[in-house]
């Protein structure tokens, strides 16, 4: 595969530019420069950068998602849970950007344009326009900072521009990957795969092609289509503070595990819907993958009403979720979530729900106060696996009553994944998502005895906590045969992340650590090694659980989620005999810590291509901020098919009204 030099050297050289922690493209974003410009990267660097990345932790006290116990204190008040945080929390880098708000629109450019490329230009010609753009870009920054860190930038950049002007040529929009097992949901085969402009156009064995096809060489690999992430929360805003992965970071980071699309969760703004999706739109213009979304509903009227049915049909949505815990701030209650449910169903929408009993959380958490515990161990304690069922079995019964399809956001315990299993066997279309920390880990680490371990050589203990939380030993296994034997549908990863600092806020109250963990990067590469490695499932049903299962529940296969003519080239190739090792000094995410830390296993990921570019291999990542497309999702999936039927024979089945003679006076 071609390279291009200039930008991994460029990206090298920016070692010491201590104030960019990670690439960051806040500013403004014109649709069509966006389009034409390529700022590839590699993301050796994010690892070096990492350790100046300081968060100062506010010391305001908010209400905020995970804090139920705030909201006893606050009772009743008005949750400010969007864009009230406080400014000190937000990163070093958005902090320089306020400061000198002109650098907003360019800082974000001069630091990547090094690696400028434009899909088909030459090399030349885009070294050329690189180094114009480079060289206005410093100019602004003479405005703004001191001669020394002047210095720094200017030589990092022209030493680039070098390697710029020993281009080596570019990804080629046409593809072929020769001589793989390609796999699919419902077959495997041994294939080539032919792509162009971003489409498969051609499965076949034995494909020819001419000089000007990059030709991929898979054999003995198996090619996949690229994982699709149901559940993310990138750039969420959790009201003192905002996950440090943002629509770049994180997506490069998925990438990276072979992920190649998810869907987010979009929070409405001050109870608009509208709100919440515009200022969604605005975090992910600087995507350099497909994405997707659900929006989550936080109250009723009617505005909420209509406006639901407006992002149904006009803005590509067709999920909503509805949070049964975070009491005070999220939580909804059943008559909420009956009129959501109602709503969802004439719609053609699904509903989903994060399947808590916000009540007993809170209860719990004052349990555990009162008994002196306040450390992460009284997070698991206060919202035991009892409280997770009830909250599932509860909402399936509501969808039931409806009539309508639920799916049950991170199943992560023994008594969730049963209640869907009994709804499931009585016929009822009952969604459950396990994610891959469920999976992967057990709650032990919430038992250690540090909260910070030893010189960070082990990570913090807090960041464990999420919710719901991950479960004793046992439920990990039951939840893998729950997917081995379908009773379970698709794995997410709820990635969410905290770093270490914003983590600590709770170090002296378990109710105060922001809830999350990382996964976006992980979750294909465990699933592999978890589920096809130890015998439990097969390579095709690996495709179904990581990506084709999502695109049809979400509605959107065969665009996604399959390797067939037509499809989005979005593609893995994993080599079945070669290891990986996760690490926070290797991994490609903003976060200083990652749960599944010295994890090895079998099954690499070596190349992904998005859109039918090679975006990760050689573990190289190239990505291109304002690449990724949003991905609209029709309403009506298959899991809507056959409930008028079942409508029309519960009103048959009533007898009712009964018609009665009127007693005659
Ligand atoms: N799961 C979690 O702990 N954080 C993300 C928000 C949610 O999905 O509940
Ligand atoms: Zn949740």
């Amino acid at each position: 595969m071609s390279n291009n030099n200039c930008i991994d050297r460029y990206y090298l050289m920016q070692k010491d530019v201590t104030i960019i922690p990670v690439p960051n493209f806040e500013g403004e974003w014109n649709q069509e420069t966006r389009r034409a410009t390529n700022y590839s990267m590699v993301f050796a660097q994010a690892q070096q950068n990492k350790k100046h990345k300081k968060m100062s932790m506010s010391k305001t006290k908010r209400r905020s998602l995970e804090n139920e116990e705030e909201f006893a204190i606050a009772k009743h008040g008005q949750a400010p849970f969007h864009h009230a945080y406080a400014q000190e929390d937000l990163m070093k880098i958005t902090f320089l950007r306020r400061s000198v708000p002109k650098l907003k629109l360019h800082f974000p450019a001069a630091i990547q344009t090094g690696s400028s490329l434009t899909d088909i230009a030459t090399p030349t010609l885009e070294c050329v326009w690189s180094e114009q753009r480079m060289r206005f870009v410093t100019s602004e920054f003479l405005h703004f900072f001191s001669f020394t860190f002047f210095t720094v930038i200017t030589s990092s950049l022209s030493q680039s521009n070098q390697f710029c002007d020993a281009g080596t040529g570019f990804p080629s929009s046409k593809l072929l990957i020769k001589g793989g097992t390609v796999v699919n949901a419902h077959h495997q085969q041994l294939a080539d795969v032919y792509v162009e402009d971003g489409i498969i156009v051609a499965v076949n064995p034995n494909i020819k092609v001419g000089d000007d096809v990059t030709v991929i060489d898979a054999l003995g690999k198996y090619v996949m289509p690229g994982g699709i992430d149901p559940h993310t929360h990138l750039e969420f805003d959790v009201n003192f503070t905002v996950t440090v992965d943002d629509f770049f970071s994180g997506q490069a980071a998925a990438l990276a595990g072979g992920t190649t699309m998810h869907i987010d969760f979009v929070i409405p703004l001050n109870g608009s819907l509208t709100a919440g999706f515009e200022d969604y739109e605005k975090k992910a213009k600087k995507s350099c993958m497909d994405y997707g979304f659900h929006m989550v509903i936080t109250k009723w009227d009617e505005t909420v009403s209509r406006e639901m049915e407006l992002m149904v049909k006009e803005k590509g949505i067709n999920s909503f979720k509805f949070f049964m815990a975070y009491k005070g701030i999220l939580m909804i209650n059943d008559e909420l979530l009956l009129e959501g449910f109602k709503k969802c169903k004439s719609l053609g929408a699904l509903a989903m729900v994060h399947a808590e009993n916000g009540d007993a959380v809170y209860e719990g958490q004052e349990r555990m106060i009162e008994l002196g515990i306040t450390g992460p161990e009284g997070h698991a304690l206060s919202r035991p696996a009892v409280v997770e069922g009830e909250a599932t079995g509860r909402a399936i019964r509501l969808a039931d009553f409806v009539n309508t399809p639920l799916y049950v956001v991170h199943v992560m315990s023994i008594d969730a994944m049963e209640e869907i299993a009994k709804a499931r066997k009585s016929g009822q279309k009952v969604i459950g998502e396990p994610i891959a920390s469920g999976l992967a880990l057990d709650e032990s680490w919430l038992w250690h005895p540090d909260f910070e371990i030893a010189a960070k050589q082990v990570p913090l203990v807090s960041m464990y906590v999420m919710s719901p939380p991950i479960r004793k030993r046992g439920h990990d296994k039951a939840l893998q045969a729950a997917l081995s034997t379908g009773v379970l549908q698709l794995v997410g990863t709820d990635h969410c992340a905290f770093n270490s600092t914003q983590k600590a806020r709770g170090i002296d109250d378990f109710r105060k650590i922001p809830n999350g963990v990382n996964g976006i990067e992980e979750r294909m590469h465990l699933v592999w090694d978890i589920m096809v490695e130890s015998g439990q499932i097969t390579p095709s049903d690996y495709v179904r659980l990581t990506s084709t299962e999502c695109a049809r529940i979400f509605n959107i296969y065969p665009k996604k989620g399959a390797i067939l003519p037509g499809s989005d080239a979005d593609i893995i190739i994993l080599n079945p005999n070669s290891t990986f090792e996760i690490s926070a000094k290797s991994h490609h995410s903003r976060l200083d810590t990652n749960v599944y830390e010295g994890r090895t296993g079998k099954g690499k990921i070596e190349v992904t291509i998005a859109g039918g570019r090679v975006v990760w291999e050689n573990d190289e990542l190239k990505v291109t901020p304002g690449s990724g497309r949003y991905i609209q999702m029709p309403p009506f999936s298959y899991l809507f098919d056959g409930l008028d039927n079942k409508d029309a024979i519960y009103l048959n089945s009533l007898q009712a009204p009964v018609k009665r003679a009127k007693a005659s006076t």
